[in-house]
C-alpha cells in the first residue's frame, strides 16, 4: 500500500484524477471500478473539467460501480445512478451504454448480484477501481464482518451507515434498509486500487487503516493484502495517523 500526502480534499481531488486520466490515455478502452459519496464530488467535477479543457476522451471506456440501493430505481435522485449520471456521466462523452450499476429494482437481487458479476468478468475485469471509506472502515457497502472471500451480495446497512448517508436524503427514515454491493472478493480482483480519504471524520478509520493489521473489524484493512494499491488523503484524514506510519507507506 502506497500513500499520498494531500493537503486539503482539493488536491487529493486533483492527484485522483491525475491517476484516472492517465489510466484512460494510457488504455482508452479501460475498465474503471466506480465509487459515489461526498468524497468523489471533487475527482469528478476534476475529470469533468479535463474532458472540457483537455478533451481527454471516455467514448470506449467501460465504467462499474461499486453499489446501489436496493428499492431505488435509476430516476429516483437518492439512487447512485442518479448520482452518477449527474456528476459524470452527463457531462462526459462515455455512452450511457457503457456504464454498469447494480439494478437495485430487479425483482430478484440475488440473480442481480450474479449477473453483476459475470458481467464484471465478461468486461475483463476492472482496471482501476476507486473507493471511498466509510466512518466505520466500509469500502462498497461491505459492512464490518463481511468475509473477505463474499462477491457481488445483498447486504444490511448499518444504523451507522445509515445514518452517515441520512445527509443525502429527506430524513433517515428515507434511507433504504438495503443495497446490492461488489463484495470484497469482486473489489480484490481489480488491477490497481485507489482508494481515497478526506476530512476528519475519517481520522479515526484511516489511523486504523494504517495500524496495518487486516481484520473484518476493518473491511477497507483487506486492501493490504492486495499487491497494487494507493491510498490519497488529506491531513485532516491522517491527523491521527503517526509520523512513523506516514513514513513507512509514503515511500
Ligand atoms: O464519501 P463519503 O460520503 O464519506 O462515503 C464514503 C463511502 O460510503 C459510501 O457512500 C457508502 O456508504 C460509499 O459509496 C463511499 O465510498
Amino acid at each position: 500500500m502506497k500513500l499520498i500526502e494531500a493537503a486539503n480534499y482539493e488536491e487529493m481531488s486533483e492527484k485522483a484524477a491525475d491517476i484516472i486520466i492517465s489510466q484512460v490515455k494510457e488504455k482508452p478502452n479501460s475498465v474503471l471500478g466506480l465509487a459515489t459519496g461526498s468524497t468523489m464530488l471533487g475527482v469528478y467535477k476534476q475529470l469533468v473539467e479535463d474532458h472540457r479543457q483537455n478533451g481527454t476522451s471516455y467514448r470506449n471506456v467501460r465504467t462499474v460501480n461499486l453499489d446501489e440501493y436496493i428499492g431505488l430505481s435509476p430516476d429516483h435522485p437518492n439512487s447512485y445512478r442518479y448520482y452518477m449520471n449527474q456528476h459524470l456521466f452527463a457531462h462526459i462523452d462515455i455512452p450511457l451504454s457503457q456504464t454498469y450499476i447494480p439494478n437495485g429494482t430487479s425483482d430478484d437481487v440475488e440473480a442481480e448480484c450474479q449477473r453483476y458479476e459475470r458481467l464484471i468478468e465478461s468486461l475483463g475485469g476492472i482496471d482501476l477501481q476507486i473507493l471511498g471509506i466509510g466512518r466505520n472502515g466500509h469500502i462498497g457497502f461491505n459492512e464490518p464482518g463481511t468475509p473477505f472471500s463474499v462477491p457481488t451480495h445483498v447486504v444490511e446497512l448499518t444504523p451507522s451507515t445509515r445514518q452517515a448517508n441520512a445527509r443525502f436524503f429527506p430524513s433517515f427514515e428515507d434511507v433504504p434498509h438495503q443495497a446490492i454491493t461488489m463484495g470484497i472478493a469482486t473489489i480484490m480482483k481489480s488491477r490497481h486500487i485507489l482508494l481515497l480519504a478526506s476530512g476528519t471524520e475519517k481520522a479515526a478509520t484511516m489511523a486504523k487503516l494504517f495500524e496495518g493489521t487486516v481484520t473484518t473489524d476493518v473491511p477497507a484493512s483487506v486492501l493490504h493484502t492486495h499487491p497494487n494499491v494507493t491510498v490519497i488523503a488529506d491531513q485532516e484524514a491522517l491527523s491521527l495517523v503517526p509520523d512513523e506510519k506516514r513514513k513507512v507507506y509514503g515511500k
